[in-house]
């Protein structure tokens, strides 16, 4: 039987600095009653501009400490396949502004591989062994852990995580992490969690912002393929979010969102 998935649901800011700020406040709210629910709350990082500037945010919201981060997992939706510590890796971004702000327990953040780990300069095997540690951490016979929200940058070509339009991972059904070779967008060598990992999400947010998004979003909620839009494929299972400003929403028909939410 398929899964139903809920329409998307689009919530437009003004500018991308409050998109960020609202984000950074929606975030807040969603790991707490997370927390309050099931006791732990878990959170998938993405890298990029806007998705940066909402962990910056968050790390500066007073409110951030109504989060218990001693019982948040830290996962990544993809990772730029560099040296440990390189400032075009993710995880570094993702520390500076907020991981290395909040108490969270170092075994509870789970980066994903570095060109000089322990797997050495061999993507392949962090990718196995990313998918390893995510079938550790989830519920017996499940591949992934069941993510609260699984946040994802909407890159110009509606690229999420390292999955790019037309790549061979966005055929992928089977695994839940790859390695991604010749990415368009520069390194070309990274880590993606795959659209089945992705999926597994109770909530994924879209974010986006700049007019040069605009297109990549109205193809995103359009009838587009994932093959050739990966954003149009990046649903959740209870809830997906559209988190935009107001020109990443500028190609939108009238009509496609209520204005009230700008
Ligand atoms: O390279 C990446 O790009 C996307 C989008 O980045 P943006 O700066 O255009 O917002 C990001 O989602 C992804 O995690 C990252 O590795």
């Amino acid at each position: 039987m398929s899964r139903i998935v809920n329409p998307p649901t689009v919530v437009v800011q003004s500018d991308a600095e409050l998109l960020a700020k609202a984000t950074a406040a929606r975030l807040v709210t969603r790991l707490v009653d997370a927390q309050a629910l099931r006791g732990s709350a878990s959170l998938v990082l993405t890298g990029g501009g806007i998705g940066t500037a909402v962990l910056e945010q968050l790390a500066l919201a007073p409110a951030r400490d109504a989060i218990d981060w001693s019982r948040v997992d830290v996962w990544w939706g993809d990772e730029r396949f560099l040296p440990s510590g390189d400032a075009d890796r993710n995880e570094t971004q993702a520390r500076r502004a907020l991981l290395d702000h909040v108490p969270v327990p170092a075994e509870r953040v789970h980066p994903m591989a570095a060109s000089d780990g322990v797997d050495g300069d061999d993507p392949e095997a962090g990718a196995r062994r990313y998918a390893e540690e995510l079938r550790e951490a989830a519920e017996y016979g499940d591949a992934v852990p069941v993510f609260d929200v699984c946040l994802l940058g909407v890159g110009p070509d509606a690229h999420v995580a390292s999955l790019f339009p037309g790549r061979p991972a966005m055929y992928e059904t089977e695994r839940t992490v790859v390695a991604v070779h010749g990415s368009p967008k520069p390194p070309p060598v990274r880590l993606s969690l795959t659209l089945p990992a992705i999926r597994a999400a109770r909530e994924v947010w879209l974010l986006a912002a700049g007019a040069a998004k605009a297109d990549a979003v109205r193809l995103a909620l359009g009838q587009a393929g994932p093959v050739q839009v990966p954003a149009a494929g990046a649903r959740g299972r209870t809830r997906t979010l559209f988190l935009l400003d107001r020109e990443a929403a500028g190609a939108l028909p009238p009509g496609f969102y209520v204005p009230g939410t700008m």
